[in-house]
């Protein structure tokens, strides 16, 4: 056989699914987070691949069972931080483990308001948004985590336009000044690295804060903005996260463009339904536009393609 080597190799155990409750036995106020995690491990373990030796091997059932003990013993909340917990373990117990790449995805329980209160242990789900946190926990690099937004949807009526692009012989899009513009949204946000979990730990309140203000950021700009383009509106975004979190160095926007096609509906006794008498749009599932960017600190240097 031609000579051939494990040029990169992780693994470990996806799509735990874990509830953590927290009960306040003072109040008898319940919160509940639901998290999705992902915990992939790097080491020097090419001999499981090459060798079938598995003395290298920290089972990925041994990995699930870590993720609940870590979540049963430690706060889940921020997830950043349970996402650096979590990783820094593997780190330190096993001394031919090298890295971890941890994920956890956050998913909405929102406290129910009964009778006009915050109920204190009933929740729903409002929506499929989710938080999500990537770290990635190194001997040589420290702890590089990315926090962000996913499956946020969002729409607006009016407000957005798209006017001015390339017209040649395979342009059939007309020039609009008001248009339908609907989205979900997919953001993240990179931190400065982290040496070690204690300057996680360090750092800890300032990922809640960082999360809401991101949203906001999104919301607010959104819903504000006079849009020029998915393109012009998410990189303002960008630009006001970086502004509002000093501790971040790089954010990134995935925005798919759901189209609204407008609806000729004059052979019906003339009905208007086109420009400004536009009102019964048809929604399309496919294709979509997608647009993507990242926006880093300072003024232009290197770039390359890897979004
Ligand atoms: O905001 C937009 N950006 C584009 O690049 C684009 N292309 C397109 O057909 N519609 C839109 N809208």
């Amino acid at each position: 056989m031609a000579s051939a080597h494990v040029s990169a190799a992780r693994y470990g155990k996806d799509n735990v699914r874990v509830l953590k409750t927290d009960r306040d036995a003072a109040t008898g106020i319940h919160t509940v987070t639901e998290m999705t995690v992902s915990c992939l491990l790097e080491g020097d373990i090419d001999i499981s691949y090459t060798k079938g030796d598995n003395s290298v091997v920290v089972a990925t059932d041994s990995i699930k069972n870590t993720i609940f003990i870590t979540a049963k013993q430690n706060p889940v909340n921020p997830p950043e931080l349970f996402a650096a917990i979590l990783g820094s373990h593997f780190i330190e117990k096993y001394s031919h483990i090298h890295a971890a790449n941890v994920k956890v995805v956050t998913h909405r329980w929102t406290r129910m308001e009964i009778r006009g209160k915050p109920h204190p242990h009933s929740f729903l789900r409002d929506g499929e948004e989710t938080r999500n946190v990537e770290a990635r926990i190194s001997r040589k690099e420290g702890i590089v985590i990315s926090s962000g937004i996913v499956g946020l949807t969002v729409l607006k009526s009016t407000g957005s336009a798209f006017h001015g692009f390339v017209r040649d012989e395979f342009t059939t899009l007309g020039e609009t000044w008001d248009r339908i513009l609907s989205t979900d949204v997919d953001a993240t946000w990179k931190w400065k690295a982290f040496p070690d979990v204690k300057a996680v730990r360090e750092a800890s309140s300032k990922f809640n804060p960082a999360w809401e203000e991101a949203r906001n950021v999104t919301l607010t700009r959104f819903a504000e903005d006079e849009s020029a383009s998915v393109q012009n509106t998410m990189y303002k975004m960008c630009e006001q996260i970086l502004a509002a979190v000093p501790e971040t160095d790089l954010v990134t926007y995935s925005l798919p463009n759901k189209h609204f096609f407008e609806l000729d509906l004059s052979w019906h006794k003339g009905i208007k339904n086109t420009g400004k008498d536009a009102e019964v749009y048809v929604p399309q599932s496919n294709p979509n536009g997608l647009i993507k960017c990242e926006v880093a600190r300072g003024p232009a240097s290197n770039r390359d393609s890897h979004l």
